[in-house]
């Protein structure tokens, strides 16, 4: 898979007009675009629409969590925009994560298109281990907690989990070498971390054995987005 293919950019931007600037400077190098809470809750299906017009493919990063019943009607809306990719909470639970698998499975048969990559959530990438214990309350390592979440994934019938890099290799042990891992925390060397915690540089990610890597801010918040993701290309290029 060409590198480009491997790079989903997190478009967090505030209205549609600053989403299409960046994806109209992106898509010839980038293939898979973001979609989370900050871009659809401000442009709502028109930001999904925009990316599907213009060739582009689409995650949509909403991490739904709820019951069984609201998940799975999520799920089914997210399929009928034509989303490539969706993600629920895998604190959700099994009953949860099997109703959204059934729905997205169900909703595509019904409307004629491939059912999008289905993935968990596990642990987010701006907690370490400290907040894992201490703020949120679960006592367990970070890993162990990834690798956790990632089997009842797995077991609900997704087919991967969002995690960070570094707990990529406990993941593939664990899931097998079809599981799906996106893994943001992703900063090139000597970038600015921000808000997260569990990070690596994507040659090293892509070494770990991520299935894609999303990033945000090192491409979108560059002088030229443009020029920043060819660079992050060029590093990973080595490595495929
Ligand atoms: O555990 C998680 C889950 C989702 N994200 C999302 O990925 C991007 C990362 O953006 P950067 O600017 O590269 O930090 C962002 O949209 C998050 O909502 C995550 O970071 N960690």
């Amino acid at each position: 898979m060409p590198s480009r293919d491997k790079i989903i950019v997190a478009l967090d931007v505030p209205d549609l007009a600053a989403g299409e600037k960046l994806v109209d400077q992106l898509f010839p190098y980038v293939g898979m675009f973001k979609v989370g809470l900050e871009f659809y809750t401000a442009a709502g299906p028109a930001a999904i629409r925009m990316i599907k017009e213009r060739g582009g493919k689409v995650f949509a990063d909403l991490k739904l969590h709820d019951i069984p019943n609201t998940v799975a009607g999520a799920t089914r809306a997210l399929v009928r925009l034509g989303v490539d990719m969706l993600n629920v909470h895998a604190a959700g639970g099994r009953s949860m994560m099997e109703a959204a698998a059934a729905a997205a499975r169900e909703e595509a048969a019904a409307v004629g298109r491939p059912a999008p990559v289905l993935i968990a959530v596990t642990v987010l990438t701006s907690l370490d281990g400290e907040a894992l214990r201490h703020e949120v309350g679960i006592e367990r390592e970070v890993e162990e907690q990834v690798v956790r979440w990632a089997r009842l994934a797995r077991d609900s019938g997704l087919d991967g989990v969002v995690a960070s890099p570094r707990e990529i290799r406990a993941i593939r042990e664990a899931c097998g070498p079809e599981f799906v891992i996106v893994t943001p925390g992703v900063r090139p060397a000597g970038a600015d971390l921000g808000d997260q915690r569990r990070v690596m540089t994507p040659a090293a990610a892509l070494q770990e054995g991520a299935s894609y890597l999303v990033i945000g801010r090192p491409i979108t918040a560059a002088p030229d987005p443009a020029a920043a993701a060819r660079a992050i290309e060029r590093e990973m290029e080595g490595i495929i």
